[in-house]
């Protein structure tokens, strides 16, 4: 499997564990690197833009954003929308090193912890409608995070799974509605179903099939598990409800966070990515590191994932982006 490589995306970061070969998108949006020259606190005020194509590289002026809040913050309407993909924190079957898959199991304190720091990383990024998978672990991820949130929108789970359910949970105030962001959950985005491996501990698994057999059925495109899903069909389901039911927001310039699996989010960064067969054999996501897209004009512009839970993640925020974090700020001053 090969080590981690340094991306030559656009935050030139060595990439954690997400390490995806360097896909034609990352190599075409290389040619533009953003360097947000701030951690994602307050305060961090500049963003240099550093065009590192060709023989010539400039700094674009960095983009003073006004600080004290009189300047006009209001983002435009954006042609941009963010795309934030999270694996859940540590589960308690990853602390026993099992397989999972569709096993309905809760984080660890330490998933917890994961999930509280990656909502620290996103804190500053507009979230607008969150998916999760139908499994506990995608949906306590997605609501730990949502409590680092600066703009303190409350995350509600919308129920739709009955007319009833539909009508009892309805809100009626609009004010409060605005101050709220839905939460769509979808068994679509479940963990790839691992079939005859699920509660098998994989070490143990390894040893009595062989560590390139068990390889093969953990990472490899068309390969399933004894009576499991390969991810070419954990794909089919998750490809297909991302076109479906998340794309039209993204193209409707909301933005949006995704909180699913190790597998069924390989299976929508191999699309996004346009990786193919083989170099999805190489990707790997760890638990609770978030990763951000840009989607603009029909493409998905990897923005970079931080390079490991300890560092103070800097994402390459956008000039929208960026306004939107300091309207942030004004709005706590
Ligand atoms: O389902 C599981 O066991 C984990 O979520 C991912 O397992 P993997 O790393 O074997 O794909």
């Amino acid at each position: 499997m090969a080590a981690a490589t340094s991306h030559n995306a656009i935050v030139s970061t060595q990439s954690h564990r997400w390490n995806g070969k360097n896909s034609r998108l990352d190599r075409r949006a290389a040619n533009v690197r953003l360097v947000s020259v701030g951690s994602c606190c307050p305060g961090s005020r500049k963003l240099g833009l550093v065009c590192a194509s060709g023989s010539k590289s400039s700094v674009i002026d960095p983009v003073h954003l006004p600080s004290n809040g009189k300047g006009d913050h209001s983002p435009k309407k954006s042609s941009e929308s963010s795309l934030i993909l999270i694996r859940h924190g540590e589960s308690m079957w990853n602390e026993k090193n099992l397989f999972t898959g569709c096993v309905d199991v809760p984080l660890t304190p330490k998933g917890v912890e994961e999930a509280i720091e990656a909502g620290k990383r996103i804190c500053n990024i507009p979230i607008d409608v969150i998916f999760t998978s139908a499994m506990i672990r995608s949906q306590m991820t997605a609501m730990l995070a949502m409590m680092q949130h600066r703009r303190k929108k409350v995350p509600i789970i919308t129920h739709k799974e009955s007319e009833q359910a539909q009508s009892w949970s309805k809100i009626y105030s609009e004010d409060t509605k605005e101050q709220s962001i839905p939460v769509i959950t979808a068994w679509q985005l479940n963990e790839r179903m691992y079939g005859e491996l699920q509660g098998l501990n994989k070490q143990e698994t390894a040893d009595r099939f062989g560590k390139e057999q068990v390889h093969e059925w953990r990472r490899s495109y068309d390969t399933p598990p004894p009576n499991g899903e390969s991810l070419e069909m954990c794909a089919d389901r998750a490809v297909s409800y991302f076109k479906d039911q998340v794309v039209p927001h993204l193209t409707a310039g909301k933005h949006v966070m995704v909180a699913a699996h190790a597998n069924s989010l390989r299976s929508i960064i191999m699309h996004l990515d346009k990786l193919t067969s083989q170099e999805v054999i190489s990707l790997e996501l760890s638990t609770g590191i978030p990763m951000l897209y840009i989607f603009k004009e029909g493409e998905f512009i990897r923005r970079g994932s931080p390079v490991g839970p300890s560092e103070a993640s800097v994402y390459a925020y956008t000039r929208n982006l960026a306004t939107y974090r300091d309207t942030l700020d004004s709005m706590v001053q």
